[in-house]
């Protein structure tokens, strides 16, 4: 996907208010600058921002559609993705869980910039956030699954959504949760890259053990 039609699919898929379009130039523009002091994105992505994490990130909400009222929990949100363009691109209240103070100060200096008042930062790691029950939770490049979600279990109930872009080993994370962690889970294509895939859930909890025999 070229950098023409990252832009072109969002115009598709979201009818981009001028605003949005504001707001979401405004982020690239300070992402990149940013890169001067911090390592924010892959040097590599620099020249692809929009389609490689603009679009990439925006696409989790196409599949966030179904998902109940609620808060949207980001974890591991680094530098805002998909973090801040869900809060640019959605009426949802966001969440974004980052425990580096350096990013934790980023994502505060952009949601203040940019004047996205439904988002917050929570600056700590994802296991010390307040137990909750997100409708949303997202997290990219975060963690392998099994830590994704024995670290964030206590943020979900039945009805929370999962939307998690994973890479080409999406299928065999998937195969090594499956003992421990049951629900419902299916595979989405991504958009910007055929390797990649997103990995939705629901109704994700422990699979309960049987008690030994004496
Ligand atoms: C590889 S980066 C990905 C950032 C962003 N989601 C993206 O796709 O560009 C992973 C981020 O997760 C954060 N992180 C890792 N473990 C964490 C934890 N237990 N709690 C909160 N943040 C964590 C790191 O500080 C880092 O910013």
């Amino acid at each position: 996907m070229t950098e023409e039609e990252a832009r072109a699919w969002l115009e598709t898929q979201f009818d981009v208010s001028r605003e949005t379009w504001d707001r979401l130039e405004r982020y690239v523009a300070i992402l990149l600058a940013a890169m001067d002091e911090q390592n924010l994105i892959a040097e590599s992505t620099r020249p692809h921002v929009w389609a490689r994490h603009i679009v990439d990130s925006a696409q989790l909400l196409c599949h966030a559609e179904r998902a109940g009222e609620g808060d949207w929990y980001d974890l591991g949100s680094g530098a805002g993705l998909p973090g801040i363009v869900v809060a640019c691109l959605s009426t949802r209240p966001v969440t974004m869980v980052e425990s580096r103070r350096k990013r934790i100060e980023f994502l505060d200096e952009v949601i203040d910039q940019l004047g996205l008042n439904r988002a917050r930062v929570f600056g700590g790691r994802v296991e010390a956030v307040p137990s909750t029950a997100a409708a949303v939770i997202s997290a990219r490049a975060y963690a392998p699954l099994p830590k994704l979600l024995s670290s964030a279990a206590h943020l979900a109930n039945e009805k929370t959504l999962w939307v998690l872009p994973k890479g080409r080993n999406a299928q065999n994370e998937l195969e090594a949760v499956r003992p421990s962690w049951q629900g419902v889970f299916h595979m989405e294509a991504s958009v910007t890259d055929a390797d990649s895939a997103i990995l939705i859930a629901q109704s994700v909890k422990p699979v309960a053990r049987r008690k030994g025999r004496a």
